[in-house]
């Protein structure tokens, strides 16, 4: 595991953005995985630029998100998919046919759920996976339980999870309980894991890397994977 410690916000963003533009130039038609949340915002910014820039072409890129709220169609702006079109699908040449949301407004979600990780699967697995964390050690939204959950699957989200969340949205009461994330294990199968997280994240980063081992903070099963590359900034 490699920890990077920056100043500023920016500098997360800008490595972090370095390392997924490098995946594109390394393979045009990777499958990058992507994530949500404030953290991931400046990075994506960046991208935007180096595209604008003429330096990089997403034109074969392939993107599987991690999670998306159930209940919330792709047109409310609290949904993942709105958040992954309005700060980077709408600003690069991404063919939109190749970004993939798991559908939290399926009728079938347990379906879905199976579809989506069958889905992640065909394209040949994950080449570099971008990740948040939640203040409770959650990826992707691998809530903290007694068992590393394998696949994709419908999760309730906890209260820590939805405070959280709720400052994004106008009542608390909007905020979905319910959620369709990707597993643990299809996270741990992707290549490599770039980590990114603020200060307010400092100390379950410190327990995820350091600490020991457990489905009580999900994040902490990435010390066993053989790639992950972690930036901490030590400013919002
Ligand atoms: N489901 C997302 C996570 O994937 C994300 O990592 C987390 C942290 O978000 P932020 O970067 O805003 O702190 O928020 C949500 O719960």
């Amino acid at each position: 595991m490699r920890i990077i410690k920056t100043k500023t916000y920016e500098e997360m963003s800008a490595i972090a953005a370095g390392i997924i533009g490098g995946q594109v130039l390394l393979k045009p038609n990777c499958v990058l995985g992507l994530a949500t949340g404030s953290s991931p915002i400046g990075a994506y910014k960046d991208l935007v630029k180096s595209y604008e820039d003429g330096i990089l072409d997403f034109s074969e890129v392939r993107t599987v998100n991690l999670d998306e709220y159930c209940g919330l169609d792709d047109t409310n702006p609290n949904s993942y998919r709105y958040f992954m079109n309005d700060h980077l699908f709408d600003h690069v040449n991404i063919d939109k046919a190749n970004t993939h949301v798991p559908n939290g407004h399926a009728d079938d979600l347990e379906e879905e759920a199976v579809r989506y990780e069958s889905f992640i699967q065909s394209l040949g697995g994950i080449d570099l996976q971008l990740l948040g964390i939640g203040h409770n050690g959650h990826i992707g939204f691998n809530e903290p339980t007694d068992n590393f959950p394998a696949t994709v699957h419908t999760v309730q989200l906890t209260e820590s999870t939805i405070n959280a969340n709720s400052r994004l949205f106008e009542r608390r009461e909007d905020v979905p309980t319910q959620a369709i994330t990707m597993g643990i294990g299809t996270i741990m199968k992707a290549k490599k894991i770039l980590l990114i997280a603020g200060p307010d994240k400092a100390e379950i980063v410190e327990k995820a890397c350091f600490g020991k081992v457990t489905p009580e903070v999900p994040a902490s099963v990435l010390q066993l994977h053989p790639d992950v590359t972690v930036i901490l900034s030590a400013e919002k």
